[in-house]
């Protein structure tokens, strides 16, 4: 009897997983361009990126589906290269479900026990745990067929983690979803992640998805991690532009720092306004863009000392929200997010409206 994972019930205990220098090319192409990453064990990482950077190909690479042309990929400090996908022993949940479709539910979720020659009443009592952790327990006898896509994932999951696995792998699994069922089980997930304390990876492009559910996000552009941080790093201190754009809505400002003291930078617009932003230590004098977030930016009717001058162009009522864009006097373009709070008109377009940042709103980017 093969019993590799701890007792039903039990909290695994998740894997170190280091990427180091990964290389994968496809004749010419390089979809892994020297990638490293070190996941703690239990952390939830995510791989965030835009289609084609690369997040499948090194989720692969890991689970084994791939084997690298350069570099290596250890798990709990032991090289896995000579080790096939199914001694991983890793737990894997795909976009397009992947069950059985002949199966009950409950046959579904027993079939990786079943593979590992579990005996019958463990796996009986682990199956039934594992569909009521995953509220599924009265889907039990019902086929795949018979179930909505939500419930099919569910089951997805439920037979990726009925092994207790160190390691959890996802990709993509709720973009087939519609938005509301992709919220509610973002969070199962997580409270799963916290329940069982494997490491997850998870792939998304969707951002919003990336900064709810990850400990860290790992950017990827064109085979490359381009910035590993928590979600809030990420989101307020992107590393460059790409970061800036692709999570979270961003206006960019361009610059020249005039001066620097430790981490704050004082900078001149385009419009020749002094302001000033945070930064990081090494930044060096010149030209810069200066990223704000549209619901980072205070506005008011009346001139204030400090603020910008600027025209609105479109203003919308969006319920707990005004979405206003405006035009700088440096003719740079900007979007305002702010709460529809009492006594607050929505401007009108030819409106001047006066635009204040605080030096920790706005962050330099290299
Ligand atoms: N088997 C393959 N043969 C040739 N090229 C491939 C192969 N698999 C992936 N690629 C290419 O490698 C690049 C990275 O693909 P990958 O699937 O890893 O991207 P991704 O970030 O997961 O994108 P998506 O979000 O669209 O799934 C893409 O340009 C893709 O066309």
């Amino acid at each position: 009897m093969a019993t590799r994972s701890p007792a039903a019930g039990a909290q695994a205990i998740g894997s170190r997983i280091t990427v180091s220098g990964v290389v994968k090319r496809y004749g010419s192409f390089l979809a892994a361009d020297g990638v490293g990453i070190d996941i703690q064990p239990g952390e939830f990482v995510t791989l965030l990126g835009p289609s084609g950077s690369g997040k499948t190909t090194l989720l692969n690479l890991i689970a084994g589906f791939q084997k690298p042309d350069g570099g290596a990929i250890h798990v709990d400090g032991k090289p896995i290269d000579g080790v096939p996908t199914h001694r991983r022993g890793f737990g894997m949940v795909f976009q397009s479900y992947a069950l059985f479709p002949n199966m009950t539910v409950t046959q579904n979720v027993a079939f990786p026990l079943r593979m590992a020659g579990i005996d019958r009443a463990t796996s009986e009592r682990r199956v039934a745990e594992t569909l009521e952790m995953m509220r599924l327990s009265e889907h039990a006898a019902k086929t795949p067929a018979e179930m909505s896509g939500g419930q099919q994932q569910r089951v997805a999951i439920a037979r990726a983690i009925v092994m207790r696995p160190r390691v959890i792998l996802m990709d993509e699994p709720l973009s087939a979803l519609d938005r509301r069922l992709r919220e509610s089980i973002q969070i199962e997930i997580r409270d799963l992640h916290r329940t069982l304390g494997s490491t997850f990876l998870f792939v998304t492009h969707d951002q919003g998805e990336a900064l709810a559910m990850s400990d860290r996000i790992a950017v990827m552009d064109a085979g490359r991690i381009v910035q590993i941080g928590t979600p809030t790093e990420i989101y307020r201190h992107p590393v460059n532009r790409f970061v800036a754009a692709f999570v979270g809505e961003s206006n960019l400002i361009e610059a020249e720092i005039l001066q620097r003291r430790g981490t704050t930078v004082t900078l001149k617009s385009r419009s020749g306004q002094v302001f000033e932003a945070e930064s990081r230590e090494q930044i060096d004098l010149g030209r810069v863009a200066v990223l704000v977030r549209p619901e980072r930016i205070a506005v008011g009717a009346e001139q204030v000392s400090g603020a910008m001058r600027a025209t609105v162009r479109s203003a919308l009522f969006l319920g707990e929200i005004q979405r206003i864009e405006v035009e700088l006097e440096s003719g740079e373009p900007m979007l305002i997010r702010c709460a529809d709070t009492a006594g607050r008109r929505l401007p009108d377009p030819g409106d001047t409206i006066w635009v204040s940042l605080g030096s920790e709103d706005c962050w330099v980017l290299s």
